[in-house]
C-alpha cells in the first residue's frame, strides 16, 4: 500500500484527503502547528468543510510525514508552491507530486509542473484538475477529474491509486494542457461573475465563456498543449462549472468586481493573479486576449465593468 500525503490542509487538501482515506494510508500534512493539532482533536473543520475527517485519516504538522511519503497531491494555492517547494526541497526529492493547484506563478509566469521542475529537478511532476468543489468531493459526490504524467506508465499506475468508487480520474500524458485549462478557467469565470454582477445579462455571459474559451485554447496551445485536453475535464469541463456556479469563488470574486464591492478577506481567488500573469505572458508571446486583458485591469482597478464591456464590443468585427 503506498503511503499518500495530501499537503496542504485547505478546502481541497482536505476534501481530498477525506475522499482518498480508508482502502489506502493517506495523511494530511499542514503548515499550522496549532491548527493540526486542533483537527486531530475534534475530527472537523466546519468553516472548511461539513462532513467530519474519517478515523482512519491521519493528521499531523510534521515535515517528517512530507519525507515518508510515497506520492503527495500539492494542494497549496499556486503562488505559494514556490515557497513550499523550497521550504521543503529535500523532503521532496525524488517522490512524484501531484500539483492540485491551479494557477500560473505571477512571478515567473510558470505552470505549477515547471516550477517544480525547477524548484525539484529529481522529483516527478503530476497534475490533478478537473471540475470539482471541495465540499462535492468531500461529501463523496460523484465526480470526474483529469490525471496527467508524463509516463504513461506511471500515469495508469497512480490513475488506479487515486480513483475511487465515485472520483473518477481520466489520465493524459499532457501536463500543460491540463494545467494550463485549469488556471485560465479561473480568469473566465471571474469575467462571466462580472459581466452578471455589472448586470450584463446571461447571454452576455455566454459570449464571455465562449470567447473565454477560445481565448484558453489560443494560448494553451501556444504553450504546447493538445487542443484534446481544452476540450476535455480540465478545459471545457471546469470552466462549465466554474463559470456558472456561485459555488465557485473565482466566479463570487467576479460577482463583486461587477457590483462593485469589495470581497470576503482572505479567501483564496487563483484568478486574480493568474490574470496578471496570463495577460504578461499573451504580451511576451505576442497573442491576443481581450479577455485577460480586461480581468487583469479589473483586478488591478485599472477599469470597472462597465468599461471594460465596452471595450470588448468596440474591438472590429472579425470571423468567429
Ligand atoms: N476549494 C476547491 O473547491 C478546489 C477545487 C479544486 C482545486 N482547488 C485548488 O486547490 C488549491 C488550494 O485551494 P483551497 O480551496 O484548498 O484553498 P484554501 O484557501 O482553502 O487553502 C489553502 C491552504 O494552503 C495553505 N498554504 C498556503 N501557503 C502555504 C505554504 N507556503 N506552505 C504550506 N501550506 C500553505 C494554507 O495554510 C491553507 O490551508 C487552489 O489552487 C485551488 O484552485 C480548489
Ligand atoms: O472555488 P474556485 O473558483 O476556486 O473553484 C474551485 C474549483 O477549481 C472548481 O473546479
Amino acid at each position: 500500500m503506498s503511503g499518500i500525503v495530501v499537503a496542504g490542509a485547505g478546502a481541497f487538501g482536505t476534501a481530498l484527503a477525506v475522499a482518498l482515506s480508508g482502502t489506502r494510508e493517506v495523511t494530511l500534512w499542514g503548515r499550522d502547528g496549532p491548527a493540526m493539532a486542533r483537527l486531530s482533536g475534534t475530527r472537523s473543520n466546519p468553516r472548511l468543510l461539513a462532513v467530519p475527517l474519517p478515523p482512519a485519516l491521519d493528521v499531523t504538522s510534521d515535515p517528517a510525514a512530507l519525507e515518508r511519503a510515497d506520492i503527495l497531491l500539492l494542494a497549496v494555492p499556486a503562488q505559494a508552491l514556490r515557497g513550499f517547494l523550497a521550504d521543503h526541497a529535500e523532503a521532496l526529492a525524488e517522490k512524484p507530486l501531484v500539483a492540485c493547484g491551479k494557477g500560473i506563478d505571477l512571478e515567473t509566469l510558470e505552470g505549477p509542473t515547471a516550477v517544480i521542475a525547477h524548484a525539484i529537478p529529481s522529483a516527478r511532476p503530476l497534475v490533478l484538475t478537473g471540475p470539482s468543489f471541495a465540499a462535492d468531493i468531500a461529501r463523496g459526490l460523484p465526480t470526474a477529474l483529469t490525471l496527467a504524467c508524463a509516463d504513461p506508465e506511471e500515469g495508469t499506475r497512480l490513475q488506479a491509486l487515486l480513483s475511487t468508487p465515485v472520483l473518477r480520474l481520466y489520465r493524459t500524458t499532457d501536463l500543460v494542457g491540463a494545467e494550463l485549462g485549469g488556471a485560465l478557467k479561473n480568469v473566465v469565470a471571474i469575467a462571466c461573475g462580472a459581466c452578471l454582477g455589472g448586470g450584463f445579462g446571461e447571454s452576455a455571459r455566454a459570449a464571455l465563456l465562449t470567447r473565454g474559451f477560445a481565448e484558453m485554447r489560443r494560448l494553451a496551445l501556444v504553450c504546447g498543449a493538445e487542443d484534446g485536453t481544452l476540450m476535455g475535464l480540465s478545459g471545457l469541463g471546469d470552466l462549465v462549472l466554474t463559470a456558472m456556479s456561485e459555488g465557485s469563488r473565482n466566479y463570487r470574486y467576479g460577482l463583486h468586481l461587477g457590483r462593485g464591492e469589495s470581497f470576503e478577506p482572505g479567501v483564496t481567488v487563483e484568478g486574480a493573479a493568474t490574470a496578471l500573469a496570463a495577460a504578461r505572458l499573451g504580451q511576451r508571446l505576442g497573442i491576443d486576449l481581450p479577455v485577460t486583458d480586461a480581468v487583469a485591469a479589473l483586478v488591478e482597478g485599472h477599469i470597472d465593468v462597465g468599461s471594460a464591456v465596452r471595450a470588448l464590443l468596440d474591438r472590429p468585427l472579425k470571423a468567429e
